[in-house]
Order: C-alpha cells, then sequence, then structure tokens
C-alpha cells in the first residue's frame, strides 16, 4: 500500500529534469526516491512474471493447484448434467460393467468407449479436449461417440471436485484411465504438461478412487517407452524399466510406483498396459505414420531415423483393434479392489502387462507401405536419430498378456495401415482419393 502511494507521489514529480538540477540536495533526495520507486516497481512486475509463468501457464514446470483448475474447466453439474451422466454410464446387459473412461477423446479412448458401450457396459467418458493436437479431431469423435450413446464431460482428471461428483452420481466398478500427455518428442518443448497430467492427474484420479465407495477397479494406461534404453529383447514385463530415454517415459514409469504405492496402502486393484505404438483410424495426428502419410500426400519431406549402426529404428507398431482386445481383457480380468473408506481390507491385484505385436517394422518400411498404399513415392531424408527421447526400437514379449488376458493380436502392418489410409482419406478428402 505504502509502495503505491510512493509510486503515485513520484509519478506527481514534473518529468523536467533542469528544474531538479539547481537546487542539489533536493534533486538527489528526488533521485534516492526515484530509484528506490523504480527498483520497487521492477520488483513488483518481476513477481508478477514469475507468478504468471508458474501458477497460470499451461506449459508451467510445476503442476497447477488442482482445485484453481477446477475454476477453468467448463462448466458442469445440475440435474440435466447428472441425468446425461447416468444414462451414459447406464448398464444394458446381465453382467455389465460401469467404467469411467478417462481421455474419451482421444484415439485409444474413442475406440474402447465404443467397444464397451457396443457389448452393453455402461460408459462415462471424461476429456479436456486440450490442443495438444488439432481440437476438432477430437471433436469429431466425441460426435462419433455420442451417436453411441456415451456422454463425454469436459473437464480435467486434475479436477478432484468433478471426480468426486462424477462417483457420486454413478457408482462406477471400474475406471479405464488414458487421459495423458502422449508423445515422446513434445516432452522436450512442454515438460511441464507431461508432469500436469501423468503424475499430477493420475494421483489425482487415485485419491479421489481410493475414496469413493465402493472402490473401482483401475486399469490405465503405461508405455513400452518404460524399456527405454534396455537392449534385451523381446522386452519382458520383468525387464528392467530404470533408463528413461524420454521424459514421457519417465513419468509413465513414475506412473507405476505410484500404481504400486495406491495398491499397497488403500487396496485399490492396478492394471498398468504398456502400449507398443498403437496406429490406426481415428489415431494421433503427432505420430510418425500419420504425418508422414499426410506429408507424403502434400510431397513435404520425411526424416527416417536410423541408429548409429545406420540401421532404420523400428517399432512393435501395434494395431488398434487388437489393443482394444487388450484393454477389455484387462478390464474383464481385474479383481475388485479391497479398500473402502479409503482403508485397506486386504491385499488388492496389481499387474503390468505389455500390449504389443511382436513383430518390430523398420520406419523405412512403413514408409515403404505408405508409399504403395498412396501410389506416391516419398521424398526421404535419411537421418541420424536426433537426441529427443526416442528409442531405436521396441520389440514386446506378450506371452504374459496372452495367458492372463487371452491378448492375441491379429493385424499385421500392411493390414492395419490400409484400414488407416482408408480412413485417412475418407476423412480429410472426403474419399476423393481411394486407397490403392
Ligand atoms: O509405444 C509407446 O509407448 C509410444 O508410442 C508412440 O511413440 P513412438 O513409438 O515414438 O511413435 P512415433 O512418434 O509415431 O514414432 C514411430 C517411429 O518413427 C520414428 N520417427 C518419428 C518421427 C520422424 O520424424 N521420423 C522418424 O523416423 C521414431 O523414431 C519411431 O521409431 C507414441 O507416440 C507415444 O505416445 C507412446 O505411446
Amino acid at each position: 500500500m505504502s509502495q503505491l502511494k510512493q509510486m503515485s507521489h513520484l509519478d506527481n514529480i514534473p518529468p523536467t529534469p533542469g528544474k531538479f538540477k539547481m537546487e542539489k540536495p533536493y534533486f538527489q533526495r528526488i533521485r534516492w526516491h526515484s530509484s528506490l520507486a523504480k527498483l520497487t516497481f521492477w520488483s513488483l512486475v518481476f513477481l508478477g512474471v514469475i507468478f504468471i509463468f508458474f501458477f497460470r501457464s499451461p506449459s508451467s514446470p510445476l503442476p497447477a493447484d488442482p482445485s484453481r483448475r477446477s475454476l477453468r474447466t467448463s462448466s458442469w453439474g445440475g440435474s440435466d448434467w447428472e441425468k446425461k451422466v447416468r444414462s451414459s454410464a447406464r448398464v444394458r446387459s446381465r453382467n455389465g460393467v460401469s467404467v469411467l473412461v478417462t481421455g474419451a477423446a482421444g484415439f485409444v479412448g474413442t475406440h474402447v468407449s465404443a467397444a464397451l458401450k457396443r457389448r452393453g457396459d455402461g460408459v462415462l467418458g471424461l476429456d479436456n479436449f486440450n490442443d495438444y493436437y488439432d481440437t476438432s479431431l477430437k471433436r469429431a469423435r466425441q460426435a462419433l461417440l455420442e451417436r453411441t450413446g456415451v456422454y463425454i464431460v469436459d473437464g480435467d482428471i486434475n479436477d478432484s471436485a468433478l471426480l468426486r461428483k462424477l462417483f457420486e452420481v454413478v457408482p462406477f466398478t471400474h475406471v479405464m484411465h488414458l487421459a495423458a500427455q502422449a508423445g515422446v518428442r513434445y516432452a522436450m518443448e512442454n515438460p511441464g504438461s507431461y508432469v500436469h497430467s501423468n503424475i499430477a492427474g493420475f494421483v489425482n484420479l487415485l485419491e479421489v478412487c481410493k475414496s469413493a465407495n465402493p472402490q473401482p477397479a483401475i486399469v490405465w494406461a503405461s508405455s513400452s517407452s518404460v524399456y527405454g534404453l534396455n537392449t534385451k529383447v523381446p522386452f519382458s514385463e520383468s525387464d528392467r524399466t530404470d533408463q528413461p530415454a524420454s521424459l514421457y517415459a519417465a513419468t509413465k514409469k513414475a506412473g507405476e510406483e505410484i500404481a504400486h504405492t495406491y495398491n499397497h496402502i488403500y487396496g485399490l486393484s492396478l492394471t498398468g498396459l504398456r502400449f507398443f505404438t498403437v496406429y490406426g483410424p481415428w489415431g494421433r495426428p503427432d505420430m510418425a505414420y500419420f504425418f508422414f502419410t499426410r506429408d507424403i500426400l502434400n510431397g513435404k519431406r520425411i526424416s527416417i531415423f536410423e541408429s548409429a549402426n545406420h540401421d532404420s529404428v523400428a517399432r512393435d507398431f501395434t494395431y488398434i483393434d487388437d489393443i482394444v482386445r487388450g484393454c477389455l481383457g484387462a478390464l474383464d480380468t481385474a479383481e475388485k479392489s479391497t479398500g473402502s473408506g479409503g482403508k485397506k481390507r486386504g491385499p488388492a491385484q496389481l499387474r503390468v502387462f505389455n500390449l504389443g505385436n511382436t513383430s518390430p517394422v523398420p520406419v523405412t518400411d512403413l514408409v515403404s507401405i505408405l508409399e504403395r498404399l498412396l501410389k506416391t513415392k516419398a521424398k526421404r531424408n535419411i537421418m541420424k536419430l536426433p537426441r529427443n527421447g526416442d528409442v531405436p526400437f521396441t520389440h514386446a514379449n506378450i506371452s504374459f498378456a496372452q495367458t492372463e488376458l487371452g491378448y492375441k493380436p491379429t493385424t499385421d502392418l500392411q493390414t492395419g495401415l490400409k484400414k488407416f489410409v482408408r480412413w485417412y482419406l475418407n476423412y480429410y478428402t472426403g474419399g476423393k482419393r481411394a486407397v490403392q
């Protein structure tokens, strides 16, 4: 207050410097006041900038206070809203389950929600529709789900009040937690968003689940990236995962440790699924197969990474329908959580599974398949794998998922990409170009 007064006082001083030069002592006093005011003013500006950077910016390296974020999420509540929530989550088949799907407008979330709804389970979606990639694609997926009777609540997993409300309205038996900040390379651009969604958001969700009555069983998306610099192939669940190559991988690995904690303390049933480079129709535009398709069609040069020994990098690309079957298998075999009222009553299930395709394909081959399907030659730019968080190869051992979940991928890359390209051409060109 006194600082403000002092500033307004200084504002009233005539700006003509010569006037003050004549009376030296007075001038010196003014100079002293003036520099103090300047110092105060710039300190306030500096503090303001720091405040905005840490607490308001979406790219803040610190997770924002969830209660503050809740103020920024879109409106929810009211009897009409509750009716929509209840109706979407209503189980319509015998032995059906009611599932809260987070990240429902995302690629995997949309497919899993539709599959659950098809078989008569109750499904409620939750998504914050962030602009990591084109939000119109997310809205189109939402429209698709709405036609099947799945309602997506527009909100963030960091919003505890919203999550508590959802569990108050519907006693979900399961949570399929797919909301996350995805993408390996983007972690170097916006590290804060990974901490916000994959760590703070996950913890917030688990906090609400642990207090829910009944506690739901939770199946959630981990990632093949947790294997990081592991060189033992194929990657098995028991292999080391302590050498992440990206912050994305580190946050997913942290998620697995956090899951262990909530299982241990509160008796939450938790199953982590390590997805291996999932692709297919309605996919993510930030993934290579997707933007390669766009760039090849536009005659734009594409970069293909190669590892140190000049081998193309390779991925165990896994088709979306196979992943969906794995997700449903995990939900169907998930045991109940054992806690209630925030207290553990006995040991609960804790699992991690690889969901891959067990047949890695070099990225150069992926490009050749796309060239054939699009009948267009790619302008290839072969370059050394940048130090951007990418790992040279991934390869899943899926025998554990096979035994426990009945998981058995059936789609090879050629077949899966054909389905993707058909969707892509239809979605972006209205079918004016046909798949070859
Ligand atoms: O399994 C996962 O857990 C992750 O899978 C996915 O990551 P990635 O396997 O890295 O997929 P993606 O970016 O499509 O790159 C594919 C290949 O193309 C190479 N690549 C990439 C870009 C480029 O310009 N050139 C290139 O050669 C690149 O080096 C790589 O070899 C998800 O995005 C991630 O969210 C997470 O779910």
